[in-house]
């Protein structure tokens, strides 16, 4: 999760550089959902904290009962990234305060039909305007099939290695990251993983 967390943070520092973001201070807000995926994005909200310049704060409605994921957000609270107690219901609020979204609520584990708080929350995200970046698969994504009526997102970052799903991304920026696969499980599977460049923790495939 350590390594996922940071590849998503890298990948996002190179496609948003801070000097990109031309109206204010390059704030973030990470949304973060009730498994791993959502601890993807606790990780990655305390490494864009570490890259210095960027504001991260964070929305968790949905706290495991787990030493993991508590150690995660008091190490985020710890560095000062705020966690909002609400979300904002309307797209115009979140265009105003933030310059790029961070969807982490859902991964590979995510079936069925969305259950509240989260249906409002992607409701709202599909209606801003700033650009989502998506840790591992668009939230609410079907993870073969997609979902042509869910979220587009600008950016995905793939994690281990891009879901079927991801042929139907339709944004500017795709990253794999998670460079942690050892040679003999990508064998076993028949895994073909593109080779990272140097001592890089991703590699863009868009
Ligand atoms: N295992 C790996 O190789 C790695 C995984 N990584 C990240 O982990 C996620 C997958 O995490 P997982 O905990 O299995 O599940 P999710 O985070 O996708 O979600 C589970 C969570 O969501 C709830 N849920 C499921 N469906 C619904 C629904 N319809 N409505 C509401 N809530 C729902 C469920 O109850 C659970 O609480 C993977 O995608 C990666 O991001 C790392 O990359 C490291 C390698
Ligand atoms: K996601």
């Amino acid at each position: 999760m350590e390594l996922a967390g940071l590849s998503c943070a890298t990948a996002i520092a190179k496609a948003y550089p801070v000097s990109s973001f031309t109206s204010g201070l390059p704030t973030v807000l990470v949304i973060c959902g009730p498994g791993n995926n959502g601890g993807d994005g606790l990780v990655c909200a305390r490494h864009l904290k570490l890259f210095q310049g960027y504001e991260p704060a964070i929305f968790y409605p949905k706290r495991p009962n787990k030493t993991l994921f508590e150690n995660l957000t008091t190490q985020c609270q710890k560095m000062d990234i705020p966690f909002l107690s609400e979300f904002p219901q309307e797209a115009e609020v979140i265009d105003g305060a933030y310059n790029l979204a961070i969807d982490a609520i859902f991964g590979f584990s995510f079936k069925g039909a969305v259950r509240e708080p989260f249906g409002s929350i992607l409701n709202t995200l599909k209606r801003i305007t700033i650009p989502i970046a998506s840790v591992d698969i668009p939230s609410g994504w079907d993870v073969e099939k997609g979902n042509p009526e869910g979220l587009q997102p600008d950016m995905l970052i793939s994690l281990t290695a891009p879901k079927q799903s991801a042929v139907h991304f339709s944004g500017r920026y795709h990253y794999l990251g998670g460079r942690f696969v050892p040679l003999a499980l990508q064998k076993k599977y028949n895994l073909s993983l593109p080779d990272y460049p140097g001592t890089e923790c991703v590699h863009r495939l868009l």
